[in-house]
């Protein structure tokens, strides 16, 4: 199913980069304001922090939930105290788009987040071109190679990657690679097998000085208390934002 996934991505990116070159979005991204700082926004601090995140669909579970106005939902996450937004970008499984990206940084002034299987330093570039201040980069999708040189790129643009892994041989590169904000996340995407243990078993790998972040499964106070007290700093929040009410959630979610 990675595979699958990344091969959409990267069809996607090739078929936008028929209409806007690589030159343009490069152009673009160098245009914009520079990034947030997302790593202030994330660090940590003696409450758990949340990344809220914008999601219409996920292959494993289907339609989550219909969302016409992605940056009205954003500002709901804002006002519920969350301390980034995720916004997914791919189109074909997670219903998303960059254009939704546009919407939610027009509307927040919170870090955003492009979440999607990035791959192209095409991709990166479309990424600031669109406003993110983070990029998700996955270690399951790159050869380390591959993941230094985007990483890279991701810091050159005054971006920020969040990192993420899913076993010890992820985080291992992860943290090769020097990286300020990993993410561990509890659903397998070959297998979208969920499993809440990978985090803290594999928390105690991460260098102190690294932002911690729970990824998925994430869908009730006591979910967030018990990622808080293995060690997180930080927790993503998808479903349980989109299908419930946001700002009562987030407000629950950040109460313990
Ligand atoms: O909806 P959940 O279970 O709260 O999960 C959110 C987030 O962790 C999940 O969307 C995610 C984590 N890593 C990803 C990589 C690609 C796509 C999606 C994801």
């Amino acid at each position: 199913m990675l595979s699958e996934l990344i091969a959409g991505a990267v069809a996607d990116a090739s078929a936008r980069r028929a209409v806007r070159s690589q030159a343009d979005v490069e152009r673009a991204a160098l245009d914009r304001a520079p990034a947030l700082d997302a790593l202030a926004a994330l660090a940590p601090a003696d409450r758990v922090k949340i990344i809220a995140e914008v999601k219409r669909a996920s292959p494993s579970r289907g339609a989550l939930a219909d969302i016409p106005d992605p940056a009205a939902l954003a500002a709901r996450y804002e006002t519920g105290g969350a301390s980034a937004i995720s916004v997914l970008t791919e189109g074909r499984r997670f219903g998303g788009s960059l254009e939704d990206l546009e919407a939610v940084r027009a509307r927040v002034s919170l870090p955003v987040l492009r979440k999607d299987f990035i791959v192209l330093p095409y991709q990166v570039f479309e990424a600031r071109a669109a406003g993110a201040d983070l990029v998700l980069l996955m270690a399951s999708a790159l050869e380390q190679a591959d993941l230094v040189e985007l990483y890279a790129l991701v810091t050159e643009l005054g971006m920020t990657a969040l990192v993420e892994a899913h076993d010890a041989e992820e985080v291992a590169r992860a943290v090769d690679l020097g990286a300020s904000v990993i993410g561990i996340n509890a659903r397998n995407l070959s297998t979208f097998e969920l499993d809440p243990g990978i985090f803290p078993r594999l928390v105690d790998r991460l260098p102190s000085g690294t932002i911690r972040v729970a990824e998925s499964a994430v869908k009730t106070a006591a979910d967030v208390a018990r990622y808080r007290e293995a060690g997180a700093d930080v927790v993503l929040v998808g479903e349980a934002l989109v299908t419930g009410d946001p700002v009562a959630t987030l407000t629950e979610f950040l109460a313990g």
